[in-house]
């Protein structure tokens, strides 16, 4: 559904993308992580159509995004709402720019506001709505015309976990109905509930990509064991092993055992991906 190749792109003298290729599925969530700067919002800029790459190319469902407009829907980092139009408004908006009308809009709307929990708010202008209605608003506004390519940027930003699960449940269900997601985020959490596959990046291009657990295979996990005396912790990728002779070593009486699995975290650490331009 998405192929992007090669892509660059230059800002004065920031390389923002030196080589950005990445491919997502129909029915698969991409989940698109790295550190600030990275490139991840000048890359879903490029496949939205907003911004042109210096070289490489996008295609999307076989054809560059500008002729496919209809079939993305977007949910920028930043939220870009009109304060005077309602939640409605905005909704009504977004539906008929991509050429839904009448009862097919309204049924649309009912549907998507019931799962984002915006049906009390829907009469509300944006302006005078909370970060996390905004922010839900926001989202719908990508979700409303049912596109086979969502970009969402940071969708959860600064959302309470009410409001992020509910997003996470959407994206899941339109990924089920065939959508093809790129959804950049710093929760990796959520990428687990997400079940994404994960394309990490990092300094304008993708270092690694997979699924979870291809990523995380090989990973050192950890093992922590608290005694009467001390916490003793260590990375392995031998929980067993490393078990036993921490306890072989350990003073005091051991209190408690804890064995910890390497997580996206592990990944993102290994990948030393946390430095900031
Ligand atoms: N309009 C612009 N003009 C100049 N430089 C820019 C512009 N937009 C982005 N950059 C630079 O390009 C690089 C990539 O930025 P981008 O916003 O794509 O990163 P990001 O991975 O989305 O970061 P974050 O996690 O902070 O959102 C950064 O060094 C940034 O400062």
């Amino acid at each position: 559904m998405l192929e992007a190749t090669d892509l660059t792109k230059k800002y004065d003298e920031v390389q923002a993308l030196a080589g950005f290729s990445l491919s997502v599925a129909a029915g698969e969530i991409c989940g698109l992580v790295g550190h600030n700067g990275a490139g991840k919002t000048t890359f879903v800029d490029m496949v939205s159509g907003l911004l042109k790459p210096d070289s490489g190319a996008v295609l999307v469902d076989g054809v560059p995004p500008h002729e496919t407009r209809g079939e993305i829907g977007i949910s920028p980092q930043h939220i870009a709402l009109y304060r005077p139009l309602t939640v409605r408004e905005h909704l009504e908006l977004y539906g008929r720019l991509s050429g839904l009308r009448r009862k097919a809009l309204k049924a649309e709307i009912e549907e998507l506001a019931t799962a984002m929990q915006l049906t009390s708010f829907l009469e509300r202008r944006a302006g005078l709505l909370s970060g996390g209605q905004q922010r839900r608003t926001q989202a719908a506004t990508a979700l409303i015309h049912r596109p086979k390519l969502l970009l969402m940027d940071e969708p959860t930003a600064g959302a309470d976990p009410e409001t992020r699960q509910a997003l996470l449940d959407v994206v899941k269900q339109r990924a089920d109905e065939g959508a093809a997601v790129v959804y950049t985020t710093h929760y990796l959490t959520e990428l687990a509930d997400l079940k994404a596959s994960i394309a990490v990046a990092s300094h304008g291009k993708v270092i690694a990509r997979g699924s979870s657990a291809e990523l995380l295979d090989g990973l050192p996990g950890e093992v922590r064991v608290r005694t009467t005396d001390h916490e003793y912790h260590r990375a392995t990728t031998d929980p067993t092993a490393a078990l036993l002779e921490l306890i072989a070593h350990a003073q005091g009486t051991v209190e408690s055992v804890e064995l910890r699995n390497p997580d996206l975290d592990d990944l993102y650490r290994s990948l030393a991906v946390s430095d900031v331009h």
